[in-house]
C-alpha cells in the first residue's frame, strides 16, 4: 500500500537527528521513499555566511558580459564555468537562466587513452580577483560546507534506508573526487525577448549524483516538483533550509527505493526581479560499473508502484554500464556548444545535435 501523494514538501529538523535520531529517521525515510525532496533546517552552515554569498553571487551576474566570457564554459572539456542566458538545454528547450558551474579545485588529468569522464575534472574557470574580490574563497568555502553537510545527509539517508552509516559513501564516493555546484540567476521576465517562454529550467531529474542540496539565495517562487502522480507543487524559499533532493545515482544504486524526483523552475513572476539559486551535487563516482547496495525487504516493500514524470531521463541505460560515460552524455545535452568543441565524435555516436543555432551575445 502506497501513502496518499504529496502535495508539500517536509521540513526536517537536523537538530532533531541528535536529540530523537528515530524520530527523525522515519520522518526521512518517509521522505525518500515517497517524496524524494525535503528541506533541512537546523544545520550549522551560518546565516550571515548564506547572506555574504549571495552578495557575491549577484557581484558576479552583475559584472558586464565581456568579464563574464572570460570564464565561459567553451574554454574548458570540464564543463566548468560561466553560461550564458538561454545557453542550456533542457528536454530539448532553452533554458531562461545564467550560470556559473564550480567545483573543488583539482588539476586536469585526461589525456587521449583515458576514460572520458576523467574529462569534466579539472580547475575551475574564476573571474580575476581584482574584479570581485573574496568571489573565489566565498565560493569554495560554500563548497567545502556544502559537501560536509551533503556527506552527512548521505550517513543519514544511509540509516534511514535500514543500512550502516557509511555505506553509501564508502561504496559509491570517491575520497577525493571532484564534486559540482553552481550559482544561478534566473532572469526578471521584463529582461527576456517574448519568444523565451516559460522555462526556467525544464523538467529533469538530476542526474549522476547521490544528493543535491539547493540554498534558494532570494525568496522569489519557481522551483516546482513533480509529485508522482504527476500534479507540480511548489518548493517555495524557506530562510535558512537547504532544499535537499535525490539523484539518478542514488536511485539506482538503492534499488529505485529513494527516488529521483522530477523538478523544474518557471521564470520569476513579473515585476520582482531575478531569481537567484544556488545547489551543490554530491556526486557518486563515475571511474567504473557500481553494483546497487542490498536494502532490507522491509525498505523495499514500500517502493512506489507508479512514478508519473515529464522528465526524459536520457540515457538511463548507460548509467547501469558506464556511469562516467553517462555523465559526460548528460553534460553534452545540456551545453552542446562545449560539447561540439571538445566531445563532437562523442555527441555524434550518441545522438545528441551539437549544432543547435547559436545564442546572440
Ligand atoms: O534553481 C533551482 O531552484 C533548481 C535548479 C535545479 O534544479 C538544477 O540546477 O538542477
Ligand atoms: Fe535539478
Amino acid at each position: 500500500m502506497s501513502a496518499p501523494d504529496f502535495t508539500a514538501i517536509p521540513v526536517l529538523d537536523l537538530e532533531q537527528a541528535n536529540t530523537d535520531k528515530a524520530a527523525f529517521l522515519s520522518q526521512l525515510q518517509h521522505a525518500l521513499i515517497h517524496i524524494g525532496f525535503f528541506y533541512v533546517k537546523g544545520h550549522k552552515i551560518a546565516p550571515s555566511f548564506l547572506d555574504s554569498l549571495t552578495k557575491q553571487t549577484i557581484g558576479y551576474f552583475d559584472l558586464s558580459l565581456d568579464e563574464k566570457l572570460k570564464t565561459d564554459k567553451i574554454h574548458s572539456p570540464t564543463f566548468l564555468g560561466y553560461s550564458v542566458q538561454g545557453n542550456e538545454i533542457t528536454k530539448n528547450k532553452r533554458d531562461n537562466r545564467e550560470q556559473f558551474d564550480f567545483a573543488n579545485e583539482l588539476p586536469a588529468t585526461w589525456t587521449e587513452g583515458h576514460h572520458i569522464h576523467e574529462r569534466l575534472t579539472g580547475p575551475n574557470l574564476w573571474p580575476h580577483e581584482d574584479v570581485l574580490p573574496g568571489f573565489r574563497q566565498s565560493v569554495l568555502s560554500f563548497h567545502q560546507q556544502a559537501q560536509d553537510l551533503a556527506e552527512m545527509l548521505t550517513r543519514l539517508v544511509a540509516e534511514a534506508l535500514g543500512l550502516e552509516p557509511n555505506a553509501l559513501l564508502d561504496h559509491y564516493v570517491l575520497p577525493g573526487q571532484q564534486h559540482r555546484a553552481k550559482l544561478i540567476k534566473y532572469p526578471a521576465v521584463d529582461q527576456l525577448d517574448p519568444n523565451d517562454g516559460t522555462q526556467g529550467v525544464g523538467p529533469h531529474r538530476d542526474t549522476a549524483s547521490l544528493l543535491t542540496l539547493l540554498y534558494q539565495a532570494n525568496d522569489l517562487p519557481g522551483l516546482q516538483v513533480q509529485n508522482h502522480a504527476g500534479a507540480w507543487i511548489d518548493a517555495p524559499a524557506i530562510p535558512n533550509t537547504f532544499v535537499v533532493n535525490i539523484g539518478t545515482g542514488l536511485e539506482y544504486l538503492v534499488h529505485n527505493v529513494a527516488i529521483a524526483t522530477t523538478h523544474r523552475v518557471l521564470n520569476p513572476p513579473p515585476g520582482r526581479g531575478p531569481r537567484y539559486s544556488i545547489p551543490f551535487f554530491l556526486g557518486a563516482r563515475l571511474d567504473k560499473k557500481l553494483a546497487p547496495i542490498d536494502i532490507p525487504q522491509r525498505i523495499l516493500d514500500q517502493r512506489p508502484q507508479t512514478v508519473v514524470t515529464d522528465s526524459g531521463h536520457q540515457f538511463g541505460r548507460v548509467y547501469k554500464s558506464d556511469p562516467g560515460l553517462y555523465a559526460v552524455l548528460n553534460r553534452i545535452s545540456s551545453h552542446r556548444d562545449v560539447g561540439a568543441k571538445f566531445y563532437a565524435q562523442l555527441a555524434k555516436e550518441h545522438g545528441i545535435i551539437t549544432s543547435l543555432p547559436s545564442v546572440g551575445y
